[in-house]
């Protein structure tokens, strides 16, 4: 199967902070791989990179096999990218269809004027909310008065409406009570069997070993490791974030402290 991501010495300074240094992050349809590392550790600049937020300065993007520039969200939007924000970037005051289809609407011109097309919008917004979770009927519901899970939804929704083939993930429990965390993990199921590929930062491991099909540890700009989630244990993955030591079952990176 062919990589829909491949990055390749991607790096990004600011100053003279080596945020990224000479990355190389590959995903694959319908895989999950957990960007885990302390705070600090460049996770959030590697993804923004991948979004088209930040410019990489050094370093090569392959999206499909063909080389990405990345250089604005647009490009990044164009080629399948979507980022779900910790904060999820909705509306309260909107309700489910206006939050997602927020500055995309569908509308039409006359002369001057844009008219939105609620309807359309709605019946759209109503048929992919369905396909994800079912019990989700407060469609006209404002946003401030759902429930985080409920929230997450449309953000997803959001993304595969718009055919996101990539999705970067920031945190998506991080707020979420139990049940609310379980329904997160099930909508994350259904993106991978649809062929999705989706980048999950996360600080809880509990998540990434039930979630993750691999995992890449970051450290001071640089990959300590990769590995198959089934190939190393969470003690073995904290040594990895913790002091940036490769255990033997996994791949490691210009990161990792050579072992004395
Ligand atoms: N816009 C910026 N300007 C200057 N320095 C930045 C900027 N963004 C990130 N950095 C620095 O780059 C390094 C990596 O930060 P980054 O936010 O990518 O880490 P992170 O792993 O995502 O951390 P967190 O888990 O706290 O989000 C840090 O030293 C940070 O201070």
């Amino acid at each position: 199967m062919k990589p829909l991501i491949e990055m390749r010495g991607v790096s990004k300074a600011f100053g003279g902070v080596h945020a990224v240094e000479d990355v190389d992050v590959d995903l694959y349809p319908g895989e999950v791989v957990a960007v885990l590392g302390h705070n600090g550790a460049g996770k959030s600049t590697l993804m923004k990179m991948l979004a088209g937020a930040y410019r990489r300065d050094t370093g090569t993007v392959l999206v499909d096999g063909n080389p990405a520039e990345l250089s604005s969200p647009a490009e990044a939007f164009d080629l399948g990218i979507e980022t779900i924000h910790q904060t999820l970037a909705l509306a309260d005051n909107l309700d489910a269809s206006a939050n997602l289809f927020l500055g995309r609407e569908i509308a039409w011109r006359v002369g001057p004027f844009k008219i939105m097309d609620s309807a359309q919008m709605r019946d759209h917004a109503a048929k992919v909310i369905n396909q994800l979770n079912p019990r989700f009927t407060n469609l006209n519901t404002p946003c401030r008065d759902l429930s985080g899970g409920q929230r997450q939804t449309i953000a997803i929704a959001r993304a595969i409406h718009f055919e996101a083939r990539v999705l970067i993930m920031d945190e998506p429990t991080a707020a979420l009570g139990p049940h609310e965390t379980a329904m997160v993990g099930e909508l994350i199921r259904e993106l991978k069997a649809k062929g999705i590929g989706i980048f999950l930062i996360s600080h809880d491991m509990h998540d990434v070993f039930d979630l993750a099909d691999r995992l890449v540890v970051m450290k001071n700009g640089q990959v300590v490791g990769s590995a198959k989630k089934d190939d190393v244990t969470q003690d073995e993955v904290l040594g990895m974030i913790i002091l940036g030591k490769c255990p033997p079952n996994a791949e490691p990176g210009p990161g990792a402290r050579v072992s004395q």
